[in-house]
């Protein structure tokens, strides 16, 4: 592989190369104690938490219809049981930066599956946050001129295992991109009802090509600030979506380009909408990784966008 150079403005310009995470080998069901979402710990109690074989179909889809736009896709190594699906969280491109997740010490290893990517990056171009800002790319929207995070800053962070990004998060990428405006959206955190709980800021909020934009309101815990983004992109381009439809993480759809996106089989009102606003709707089936409360965004890591 050749050196390569990163470019990524916002969600929805021209796909060009992207990681997408894997199911193999992702290891064994995981105890209830050991969950870090409260979807995943819902489906463990239930018996009901996604066959890697299943995952490993859905994502095969994915990449399929990547394939079909002639996206470069790149693949994790693959780490002997080590969840790898969600590789947006583990690092993060911001205009020419790499920019390396404090993730939850849980998920620190699955860094070293994209390590082979990130060495072919020009070094000067690789951040590497200090220790106290904890950020996960879930929870950072890169949007033009802005740059969109979602945290939480309550005085009872460090009790919430669903908490990913923190106030020295948002200084920090302040401080790396000072001609940004960095906007901040507290969200709403619970570590057992995954209905109550906006693990990241996809988790409740996507910008789409168009000018659109999918939201759900009460994952947002400062009304003024979801009021921010629809006035932004205006009322009528939003996409308000309920509590079940968050749950089921219809916000967490992706996009190839301002006409194209991914979207999971089952998500007939979002879909539907779309496609009344002339989006091109590639569906795959996505249902058994959504039970661990990540979908497609969750498992991209885009690295160049037109
Ligand atoms: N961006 C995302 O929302 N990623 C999903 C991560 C799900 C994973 N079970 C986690 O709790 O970290």
């Amino acid at each position: 592989m050749d050196k390569f150079y990163l470019n990524i403005k916002n969600e929805t310009s021209r796909l060009k190369a992207v990681v997408l995470g894997t199911a193999k080998s992702n290891g064994p069901t995981p105890k209830v104690e050991d969950c870090y979402d409260p979807k995943s710990r819902e489906h463990v109690i239930a018996g009901t938490y996604p066959k890697e074989e299943d995952m490993i179909l859905e994502l095969d889809a994915f990449e399929n219809v990547l394939k079909k736009y002639d996206v470069i896709v790149f693949r994790p190594e693959i780490m002997e049981d080590v969840n790898q699906i969600f590789a947006r969280d583990i690092g993060f491109v911001i205009e020419n930066r790499f920019i390396k997740s404090n993730i939850l010490p849980d998920r620190e290893e699955e860094f070293q599956s994209i390590e082979y990517i990130v060495n072919h990056l020009d070094p000067n171009d690789i951040i590497i946050p200090p220790e106290e800002v904890h950020v996960e790319g879930g929870d950072v929207m890169p949007w033009n001129e802005y740059i969109f995070v979602g945290t939480y800053t309550g005085e009872d962070y460090k009790q919430f295992i669903t908490a990913r990004t923190n106030k020295e998060a948002i200084e920090f990428l302040k401080n790396l991109f000072p001609d940004k405006k960095v906007v901040k959206f507290e969200l709403r955190k619970s570590n057992i009802n995954a209905k109550e709980n906006a693990l990241h800021l996809d988790c409740c909020f996507q910008p789409l090509g168009k000018g659109k934009a999918i939201i759900h309101k009460n994952g947002f815990l400062i009304e003024e600030e979801y009021q921010f983004l629809i006035d932004l992109f205006g009322k009528e381009n939003v996409f308000e979506i309920t509590k079940e439809e968050m749950y089921q993480m219809n916000s967490n759809v992706f996009s190839i380009s301002e006409e194209v996106v991914v979207s999971e089989q089952n998500f007939t009102r979002l879909n539907t909408w779309l496609r009344s606003h002339g989006f091109v709707v590639e569906e795959i089936p996505f249902a058994e990784i959504s039970k661990q409360e990540g979908l497609l965004r969750c498992s991209t890591l885009p690295l160049i966008r037109d």
